[in-house]
């Protein structure tokens, strides 16, 4: 259990300007960041390269999406080798917004976090389950299906940094309380266990993702199976080191 070091992941979604970028840098760089913790953030395709050149070397840069295609007629879309190509190491893929907005399903979802793996990257698949469905207590079956749709394509779990996001948590303001996130975070390792391995279950990070703040974070964090989060607005202000400061 202790080797799974926390993990706190900034998905700036579809904000950011070179200017702002530049602001974000700035406070990664004062900090001070817990040196035990591992930092990605998450931008905009187009300033991965600039967000690489700017924020500290020992933060991860991560694409918010890729194609399950190395090349070709697929106009939009980016391949996990120019992701690689531009220093990058990681990408999120599967988050609500592609499901909910975007209606990406389960199975593209799953051949793209298979591409990308076999391309080489490191990739945080996200999955949670719509407000309905919590309430109709399916939130269970929910994202054990979701689980059960990626793990036929995720072919190196070491690789892999699964957030668990409610969609009811995501953008706002009610975050999950920290047994209620607890709560599944440990059916999911669970899930592993039984589905996968005891190894993959005790060193995959589960990351909590859904309005999480300078505020939440320290209790969320206490939490046994919770391992890190997916920050999305905060990861934009300086209350973002403070999250990742959450184990201090
Ligand atoms: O990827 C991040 C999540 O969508 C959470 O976003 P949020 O922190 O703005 O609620």
């Amino acid at each position: 259990m202790g080797e799974r070091k926390f993990f706190v992941g900034g998905n700036w979604k579809m904000n950011g300007t070179k200017s702002e970028i530049n602001g974000i840098a700035e406070f990664l760089k004062k900090g001070p960041l817990d040196p035990n913790v591992e930092v990605v953030v998450g931008c905009p395709q187009c300033y991965l390269a600039y967000s690489r050149e700017t924020v500290p070397h020992n933060i991860g840069v991560a694409a918010q999406n890729c194609y399950k295609a190395a090349k070709g007629a697929y106009t939009g879309e980016i391949a996990p080798g120019m992701i690689k190509d531009l220093g990058c190491e990681w990408v999120i893929l599967g988050h609500s917004e592609r499901r909910n907005v975007f209606g990406e399903s389960d199975q593209l979802i799953s051949e793209k976090i298979g591409f990308a793996l076999s391309e080489g990257l490191k990739v945080i698949p996200c999955f949670g389950e719509q407000l309905a469905e919590r309430e109709s207590g399916r939130t269970q079956e929910v994202v054990f299906s979701q689980l059960a749709a990626m793990k036929p394509n995720i072919t190196d779990w070491s690789r892999v940094v699964l957030a668990y996001e409610p969609v009811w948590a995501i953008g706002t303001g009610k975050t999950a309380t920290p047994q209620q996130a607890q709560e599944v975070h440990a059916q999911l390792r669970q899930w592993l266990r039984d589905n996968v391995s005891e190894e993959v279950a005790n060193s995959t990070r589960i990351i909590y993702g859904g309005s999480v703040t300078a505020a939440t974070c320290k209790e969320l964090a206490s939490m046994p199976d919770i391992d890190g989060f997916l920050v999305g607005g905060a990861s934009l202000k300086p209350e973002f080191v403070a999250i990742i400061n959450a184990k201090c």
